[in-house]
């Protein structure tokens, strides 16, 4: 029997927290805040937290292979040092639409980053629609295109035997899966694993645990929820004090904690006063089943 226990480790204020990945190699979880436009990374065994502010709006943060790290930063895809806190620009996206900017992101099996972009918003999920696409960095920097016509890119992972790629448009309120070719980075016939509930509001982070199992963290649901891509059902909700969860991720000893982000605006100030906690970092322990290792950009 597993005792879930839910805890508030740091209380970020994030504006909009996303984005959170686990590194071994230092005990920390790396996140980003939007809008604040800042990637930080919290040491677990210090409760240390260092912040790099960017020139725009970071919206996805992942490991790199090479030392350092890989963001999404406006409409482009960057490497950071952090070290110097300096940002190179790897390949830029999206041209032609100024108002553009990505969002989540994630690294494949093989090292490709894929990050997805939307239009700004003029509040939570308020955006012009249809005006963002999917797109992936390979290592040696080019960028390939999948689709456009995107409302909010958001979570995305991939099958333990990679075959599957795992994919939420947030507006379509839908877990869509595709094939996937891990040799090429192709993706194909894309269908949906599951509709969300009306009371799960809108999708939006994702991460696999080790028995290839979604997680998805419901924006204006206050929870995460473990489904089974499938069978299409959704297996466990896990609600939290805070409405507007963002994104989740295995991480700590063996990956068997899981940490989810959330975000402070769009709350009015009476549900501030309700949820205190909102924008922090929390960790969830006692779920009984591990995630495993983020991959890192082989760039
Ligand atoms: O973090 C994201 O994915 C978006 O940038 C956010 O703005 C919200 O999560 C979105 O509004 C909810 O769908
Ligand atoms: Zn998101």
């Amino acid at each position: 029997m597993s005792s879930i226990k839910i805890e508030c480790v740091l209380p970020e204020n994030c504006r909009c927290g996303e984005s959170p990945v686990w590194e071994e190699a230092s005990n920390s979880l790396l996140f980003v805040d939007i809008p604040a436009r800042k990637v930080c990374r919290w040491n677990s065994l210090t409760k240390q937290v260092q912040r790099v502010t960017v020139d725009a709006p970071v919206s996805s943060v992942a490991l790199r292979q090479s030392g350092g790290y890989v963001a999404t930063i406006g409409t482009k895809f960057c490497a950071l040092n952090w070290e110097d806190q300096s940002v190179v620009v790897l390949a830029a996206v999206d041209k032609d639409k100024k108002n553009n900017r990505f969002n989540d992101g994630k690294v494949d099996p093989s090292g490709r980053y894929f990050a997805g972009t939307m239009a700004e918003e003029t509040a939570p999920a308020v955006l012009e629609r249809h005006q963002g696409s999917l797109y992936s960095l390979f290592p040696d920097h080019h960028v390939k295109k999948y689709f456009d016509q995107v409302d909010i890119s958001n979570g995305l992972d991939w099958s333990l035997d990679h075959k599957i790629f795992y994919y939420i448009d947030s507006l379509s309120y839908s877990v869509d899966a595709f094939d996937y070719d891990l040799q090429t980075g192709q993706i194909s016939n894309r269908r949906s694993v599951y509709k969300l509930e009306k009371e799960e509001h809108i999708p939006d982070g994702m991460c696999i645990d080790a028995e290839g199992k979604l997680w998805v963290a419901c924006y204006n649901g206050g929870r995460v929820i473990r489904l089974d891509p499938e069978t299409g059902k959704r297996l466990q909700t896990v609600k939290l004090p805070v409405d507007k969860t963002t994104s989740c991720c295995f991480g700590g000893k063996d990956y068997s904690e899981m940490y989810v982000t959330c975000a402070r605006d769009g709350l009015d100030s009476e549900s501030l006063l309700r949820q205190p906690e909102a924008g922090g970092i929390f960790k969830i322990t006692g779920l009984g089943v591990k995630g495993i290792a983020p991959y890192p950009y082989a760039g």
